[in-house]
């Protein structure tokens, strides 16, 4: 069975109001018009007619109806939540995407925010991945997306998040307390990317830049905080690791 908020609660109110409503004024007719005592001498007096079948089967068919409803509708919830799993994965890495890390940012500074337990957020970026496009084409540039991707999930622990989130982007969210030192934990994840990829002559490398969340920070805060410094690294040096740790370190 789907998830009650699968359910458009509203709707099912609205729909049983409406029902009880029809169903009471029946029960009134019934009662006062004694429909089943006239159905019952009509169907006497009309033999012909068979009515002492047809309307049993008239109760049995709406029954059917109702459990064939029923069916369809669990269907339709089961493929709401199907669709709204698929909604929240990267098709080409099997990584949770952007729009599930957007969703996910927001607990966790929600939980930052009420427990105090700082968190880390990595933003890594292979360098002149365009190249390897360009020199092994796009179906290979896809496979490394996926190796990088499987790379950087060896490395993750339970309790952190991995995204994919944008082109050859990725994000881990990991809690402050779950790393060493956030800089150790910067570089063994570049040093599992700076490597040969895939048994190939093909090598990478990848930048990071890494942003401590500090009170009072909402998602964006923190998202535009390790954005600019990513920005920054990239600008001036490639496979560099940079961070605001020595600003969120104090302000804690
Ligand atoms: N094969 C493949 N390529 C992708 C995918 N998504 C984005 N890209 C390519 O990834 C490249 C990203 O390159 P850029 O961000 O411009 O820069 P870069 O070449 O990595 O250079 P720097 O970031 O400056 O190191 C673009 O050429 C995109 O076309 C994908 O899913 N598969």
């Amino acid at each position: 069975m789907p998830h009650k908020k699968y359910i458009h609660q509203p709707t099912v109110i609205n729909d049983l109001a409406i029902l009880i409503g029809v169903n009471l004024i029946f029960l009134i007719m019934f009662i006062q018009f004694d429909i089943l005592e006239w159905a019952y001498h009509f169907s006497r007096q009309h033999e012909g007619l068979e009515l002492d079948e047809w309307i049993p089967l008239g109760l049995t068919v709406a029954l059917s109806l109702l459990v064939f409803s029923y069916r369809r509708i669990k269907e339709l919830g089961e493929m709401a939540q199907k669709l709204e799993q698929m909604s929240l994965l990267d098709l080409l890495s099997g990584l949770a995407n952007r729009r599930a890390g957007q969703i996910s940012l927001l607990s966790w500074c929600e939980r930052a925010e009420q427990s105090q337990q700082a968190f880390i957020v990595y933003q890594i970026n292979i360098d002149k991945f365009s190249k390897v496009n360009e020199l092994y084409g796009q179906l290979i540039g896809d496979e490394v997306i996926k190796n990088v991707g499987q790379r950087l999930k060896a490395k993750v622990p339970a309790a952190a998040q991995l995204f994919r989130w944008l082109d050859d982007n990725f994000i881990i969210v990991i809690p402050l307390n779950e790393v060493d030192t956030p800089n150790n934990f910067a570089y063994k994840i570049q040093q599992s990317i700076n490597n040969k990829v895939m048994q190939s002559t093909l090598s990478l490398s990848c930048s990071i830049a890494y942003a401590v969340w500090q009170k009072g920070q909402t998602a964006n805060d923190i998202l535009y905080e390790v954005e600019d410094a990513l920005m920054d690294i990239k600008h001036r040096n490639k496979q560099r690791v940079k961070s605001n740790l020595k600003d969120a370190l104090t302000a804690l």
